[in-house]
């Protein structure tokens, strides 16, 4: 089922090249020979900045050369309190909380001016309606709790361009993993999936291109082990836990959301979708999901080659659908869309979570194929930014380079 407003990525998208060359966003750099160029950054709200993957997100968009963060948008508890007072507390409280896990306080980001302005105080929802407009706030990134999606639709019925990684207001429609499907028209709504499902798509999609016309995917096995984000500040109740291991089934609806936005984002690539099945763990870690990935296909013709490891491993390390984006000048300055090739393929996910520049790359290990044709592999995703955070900028970026989606309040 294809959307209006989506499609898979094509093998090639360099035929809109000419757009891409067209469409020039505001950068810090002239890329031709790197002087400053005066650039009036893009204005972004960001509702649910004082949580644990608002933090995240502002993190990055204050270093970003192309974005700059307006107003920041929380409960009452937060409103009018300098954001690095509450950004302390909230590290602190994690940090007392995950005691036992060694968690490591984030720092707050550091107290200059970015693109000439001073840290916005955070505010209620009710304080920033009445002071800004779509007019004055381009993209609006959310991250809170699903409970709160009726703010979402409340700001998109107001014309403001609102990309979530929030479970309440994800579609067939509007959900995308820009690897895998990207918007082909303009939306008030983008929503990234489940953070699982960021870093399955791509695997994914790479396995079901390189296995077509031949043989399609049938059957998706997942079973994770996840970090112990996904519920902001609530502790997990320790009477579920089996040894320091979480079933989540009971407790979340993870499991739903990952087969529901899976099928989802392939049935709208495949006239005959993979089936999914999926079971969810946490474990002992605030950073990393560890995914155990399981892929049958349709049956081999008889006097096709046998499938290899090896071969597997070439299907990933050459999946770059976005590739002609990253070659053009002005893009490459966006950060996460840049992120390239978005897989590694690595003998040992050891470490990869540091190693991977910006946390946007899906590490994969494992790869093996099995007697019966089944291809598996460990993928380990850092899910507070291809899962989340970074997801989001990700599809801000691609959004706002793109002249024909680019909002026009
Ligand atoms: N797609 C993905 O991969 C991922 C998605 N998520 C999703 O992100 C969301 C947030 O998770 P997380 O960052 O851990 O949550 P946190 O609990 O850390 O943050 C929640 C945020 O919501 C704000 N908030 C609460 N009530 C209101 C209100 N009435 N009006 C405005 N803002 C309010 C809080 O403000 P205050 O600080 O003032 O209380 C805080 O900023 C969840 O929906 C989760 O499912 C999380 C991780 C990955
Ligand atoms: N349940 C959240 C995602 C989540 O829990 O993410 P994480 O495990 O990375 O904290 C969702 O579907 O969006």
């Amino acid at each position: 089922m294809h959307s209006d407003s989506s499609a898979t990525v094509p093998s090639s998208i360099s035929s809109h090249n000419n757009l891409v060359s067209k469409t020039v966003p505001p950068v810090k750099l002239n890329p031709r020979n790197q002087t400053p160029v005066t650039v009036v950054p893009v204005t972004v709200a960001l509702l649910g900045g004082t949580g644990l993957s608002g933090r995240h997100t502002f993190s990055i968009l204050h270093e970003h050369p192309s974005f700059t963060v307006k107003a920041i948008i929380g409960s009452e508890a937060s409103a009018n309190i300098p954001y690095i007072e509450t950004w302390k507390k909230k590290e602190s409280a994690l940090e007392s909380h995950h005691e036992r896990l060694g968690y490591v306080p984030q720092p707050p980001p550091p107290h200059r001016p970015v693109h000439g302005e001073n840290l916005p105080v955070p505010m209620t929802i009710q304080t920033f309606l009445q002071s800004f407009s779509p007019s004055t706030i381009r993209y609006v990134i959310s991250t809170v709790a699903p409970s709160l999606g009726h703010i979402e639709s409340t700001l998109s019925s107001l014309n403001f361009t609102v990309i979530t990684i929030s479970p309440a207001n994800r579609s067939p429609a509007n959900t995308f993993v820009l690897e895998h499907k990207i918007p082909r028209s303009p939306l008030r709504v983008y929503a990234s999936p489940n953070c699982v499902a960021c870093g399955v798509a791509p695997v994914l999609s790479a396995i079901c291109n390189n296995a077509a016309p031949k043989q399609t995917v049938t059957h998706v096995t997942i079973t994770t082990i996840q970090s112990l984000t996904g519920r902001g500040d609530s502790p997990y109740p320790s009477s579920l836990c089996i040894n320091n291991i979480l079933p989540v089934g009971q407790i979340e609806e993870t499991e739903t959301y990952l087969k529901s936005e899976l099928s989802g984002l392939f049935s709208s690539s495949s006239s005959d979708p993979p089936e999914f099945d999926v079971r969810c763990y946490r474990g002992g870690a605030l950073r990393g999901h560890v995914i155990d990935l399981r892929v049958s296909l349709s049956d081999q013709q008889p006097r096709q080659a046998k499938l290899t490891a090896s071969t597997v491993v070439s299907w990933l390390e050459s999946f770059d659908p976005l590739s002609s984006y990253h070659a053009s000048a002005s893009f490459s300055s966006f950060h996460f869309t840049g992120s390239s090739p978005p897989i590694l393929v690595s003998p040992s996910p050891t470490g990869v979570l540091q190693s991977s520049v910006t946390g946007m790359q899906i590490v994969v290990s494992n790869v093996d194929v099995s007697d019966s044709g089944c291809i598996r592999c460990t993928i380990v995703v850092d899910n507070l930014m291809k899962g989340a955070a970074g997801a989001a900028v990700q599809i801000m970026e691609y959004v706002e380079f793109h002249d024909h989606l680019r909002p026009k309040n």
